[in-house]
């Protein structure tokens, strides 16, 4: 976590700009179609995973597409027509959203998802596909969006107009959770996990919230309204450190691997719970029995005779359910501190590290009930991870 948040993070933000303060609605309304030439993107360039939105216009008029340059035309075919892009790059079809406006256009939006260690392969990739040739600006968020700049102007020529990721993740939210009616959801009965079962949650009326992305680290906002939010905190312990971890531990070399040996193992064989220490329920303070006291000690009580027997009894999904057990009880635990700290009773969660992740999101949906006794709400998005690139996308006025 960091030491301690600057006067910056503490700060409730209120964006300064006239146009940031204007809602979602308002932006769509006054922007005009033709002042921004097609194609239309928005990037969220993180720490792991670059995601990139493109808008397809279902609009398009005879007249349009007879003089639409061929460059345009392919490329717009080359990314609605693949699934996978090169080895890395992939289309989450689950996730398009067709017929959806976007200034003053109406088109369907697709997600894209690439590694951004692969940056140098995806800018070859956009070059080859005639990409240098338009002059265009791209609109891009995360620290990527500084750190890549250079690079998109030397390898494809193009410009990229910077947005704030906070800024970007809550416009981004209010726009997808407007047009897509199944979005929001919760998981009903946390408790007993036999119930326990994914259901739909009206999020009509946001306000206010707390957003817990868990990307490659985690940040924590309170969103007051639109264009009112304060970054609370932090912590460096996110879906980084799991994979990192998790790959050191298991030798796995992917999420998807690391996350399916975790549905396999059981954390108790490398965790000491309460029960381990307590022969039961620590009563007074209301720890159950079955609550881990210990991330991973359970392996190493020094002392005990038997602890070399038990890690060699320790399998792969043993550790790998252990590491997503410590890192989201770590995260759940924060998330619920700033939630009581800042009088908020619903915690949305989002980022990549719960893509494919139910055991996460069941574990914070089970804590943040467990924990409140009932008064805090756990909400996750069914776009997780791409609500940076979506926000950026609807921010970009075509003047930058
Ligand atoms: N295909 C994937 N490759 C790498 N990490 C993934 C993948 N899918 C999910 N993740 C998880 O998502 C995290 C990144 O989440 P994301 O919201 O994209 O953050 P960032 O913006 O920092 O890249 C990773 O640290 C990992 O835990
Ligand atoms: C620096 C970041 C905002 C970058 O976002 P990310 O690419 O991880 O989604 C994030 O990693 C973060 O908030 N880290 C925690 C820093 C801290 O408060 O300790």
């Amino acid at each position: 976590m960091a030491p301690c948040a600057s006067n910056q993070n503490s700060k409730r933000h209120v964006s300064g700009e006239k146009e940031t303060e204007r809602s979602v609605c308002q932006w769509s309304r006054k922007r005009r179609s033709h002042r921004r030439p097609m194609p239309w993107f928005g990037m969220d360039i993180g720490g792991t995973l670059c995601k990139l939105v493109y808008f397809e216009p279902k609009d398009i008029t005879r007249d349009e597409l007879d003089s639409e340059i061929e460059i345009l035309r392919n490329i717009r075919k080359y990314l609605t027509k693949h699934s996978a892009y090169g080895k890395t790059g992939h289309r989450d079809m689950h996730l398009q959203l067709d017929n959806v406006p976007l200034r003053g256009r109406r088109g369907t939006l697709h997600f894209i998802r690439f590694p951004t260690c692969e940056m140098g392969n995806f800018l070859a990739l956009a070059k080859s596909k005639g990409m240098a040739t338009l002059v265009t600006t791209v609109s891009a968020t995360g620290g990527g969006a500084y750190k890549f700049e250079n690079d998109f102007r030397k390898e494809v020529n193009l410009k990229l107009a910077k947005f704030d990721e906070f800024d970007s993740l809550i416009s981004g939210i209010q726009y997808i959770d407007t047009h897509n009616p199944n979005e929001c959801y919760y998981w009903a009965n946390p408790t007993e996990m036999e119930k326990c079962s994914k259901s739909s949650y009206d999020f009509s009326n946001p306000y206010p919230f707390l957003l817990v992305n868990i990307g490659s680290g985690v940040s924590i906002l309170a969103v007051y309204g639109p264009n009112n939010y304060k970054r609370v905190t932090g912590t460096s312990i996110g879906g980084g450190t799991f994979l990192g971890l998790c790959c050191l531990l298991t030798g796995c070399n992917t999420f998807e691997e690391a996350i399916e040996l975790a549905a396999g193992g059981d954390n108790t064989n490398v965790d000491k719970l309460v029960r381990d220490i307590y022969g039961g329920d620590y009563e007074r303070f209301g720890l159950p029995g079955d609550l881990v006291a210990s991330s991973f000690s359970a392996v190493c009580s020094f002392g005990q005779m038997n602890s070399r027997e038990k890690r060699s009894k320790v399998s792969r999904e043993d550790l790998a359910r252990a590491t997503l057990v410590t890192i989201t009880n770590n995260i759940g635990s924060i998330a619920r501190m700033c939630a009581l700290q800042e009088h908020i009773d619903r915690v949305v969660f989002i980022g990549n590290f719960l893509r494919v992740n139910p055991i996460s999101m069941k574990m914070l949906a089970y804590a943040m009930d467990y924990w409140s006794n009932g008064t805090m709400k756990a909400l996750f998005l069914e776009h997780e991870g791409y609500f940076g690139a979506v926000g950026c996308l609807l921010r970009f006025n075509g003047h930058d």
